[in-house]
């Protein structure tokens, strides 16, 4: 469990983490969202003891960082994979991190075997490893102290397609096992795979804590449509749905598009009032869509689209 009470942190006259206040709850996995510059890693280092709170408290099962009498087994973390000494080789890396921590030898090749690197792998100095090995041995770190709660920031990035599927299904086995996932990512369909519950800041400050689902469902992206033979019906699930705050607008002969009210409560709304329906499909709206809409006010720096060569056409 981490625990985030009133968690602040200025850098001069900039505030980098505004007031957090939250639980990642073990079991599952908690995706980290928010666009660049919004707190994310400076969030993480704040749980991790790197940075120091401004004002308020990052717990990690109910203690601060700097007083764990073993962090390795509490808490492991993928922060930056390049952290390895460029002359050491990942497996004299591991074996540095385990005898400082009091970790018994064998426990390097369990972690080795678990992330897939095998001997020669192993044995690669830190400057000649790849991107995706460099990840691998970043999250054997991580796993070495067989901790209860794990952070990974931007664990995907640059990874190809199998090195994204087996961290997926990696923070997935590993949210299975009871441990706390805590996972910062820009991809949103990887998230959309990955992630059961949803963290997501902008500008430091907390926008939205819910599950992934829940998060979909708010979006306006997602919406139902419903057809009708019965006009005077349709007139009347339209009313009643406007009255609980849902946006209903007319699409089609007999027909009309929903937002705001789940595809369930339009459907019991409909047999409440017994209006025969010949269509109730919904339309969800994509975690990009969904987190687009969230953060609208919160980015940095926005873009506009402009086509390439429409100034000549
Ligand atoms: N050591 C530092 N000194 C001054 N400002 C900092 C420092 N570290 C971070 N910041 C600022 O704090 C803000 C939050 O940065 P942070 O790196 O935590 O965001 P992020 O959400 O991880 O961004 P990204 O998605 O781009 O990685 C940014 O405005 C950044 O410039």
């Amino acid at each position: 469990m981490i625990t985030l009470r009133g968690l602040t942190k200025r850098f001069g006259a900039a505030t980098a983490v505004d007031n957090l206040s939250l639980d990642i709850a073990p079991g599952r996995v908690t995706g980290f969202l928010g666009p660049n510059g919004a707190g994310k890693s400076t969030t993480m280092r704040m749980i991790l003891g790197l940075d120091r709170p401004t004002a308020g408290q990052a717990l990690v099962n109910g203690r601060a960082y700097p007083t764990l009498r073993h962090p390795l087994h509490e808490v492991g973390a993928l922060l930056d994979a390049k952290a390895i000494h460029p002359a050491r080789s990942g497996r004299s890396h591991l074996l540095a991190m385990a005898r400082s921590n009091g970790i018994p030898p064998r426990r390097v090749d369990e972690v080795l075997a678990t992330v897939g690197l095998d001997n020669a792998a192993a044995g690669k100095r830190g400057k000649t490893l790849s991107l995706g090995m460099g990840q691998r041995l970043g999250i054997a770190g991580a796993l070495l102290g067989d901790p209860p709660v794990l952070m990974f920031d931007e664990p995907v990035n640059g990874l190809d397609p199998d090195g994204v599927r087996w961290i997926r299904q990696l923070m997935r086995s590993l949210a299975a096992e009871g441990r706390t996932v805590f996972v910062s990512s820009h991809l949103m369909s990887e998230m959309q795979l990955t992630a059961d519950q949803l963290v997501v800041i902008g500008r430091g400050r907390l926008i939205a804590d819910a599950p992934i689902t829940e998060v979909i469902a708010a979006s306006s992206a997602t919406a139902v449509r419903v057809r009708s033979p019965q006009p005077a019906g349709l007139a009347a699930l339209a009313e009643r749905l406007i009255a609980r705050s849902a946006r209903v607008e007319a699409t089609g002969d007999g027909e009309v598009t929903v937002t705001g009210a789940s595809g369930e409560q339009v459907g019991d709304l409909a047999h409440e009032l017994g209006v025969r329906l010949h269509e109730l499909s919904i339309r969800s709206a994509s975690l990009e869509e969904a987190y687009l809409e969230l953060t609208a006010g919160s980015v940095e720096y926005a873009g506009t689209t402009t086509s390439v060569g429409s100034r000549h056409a």
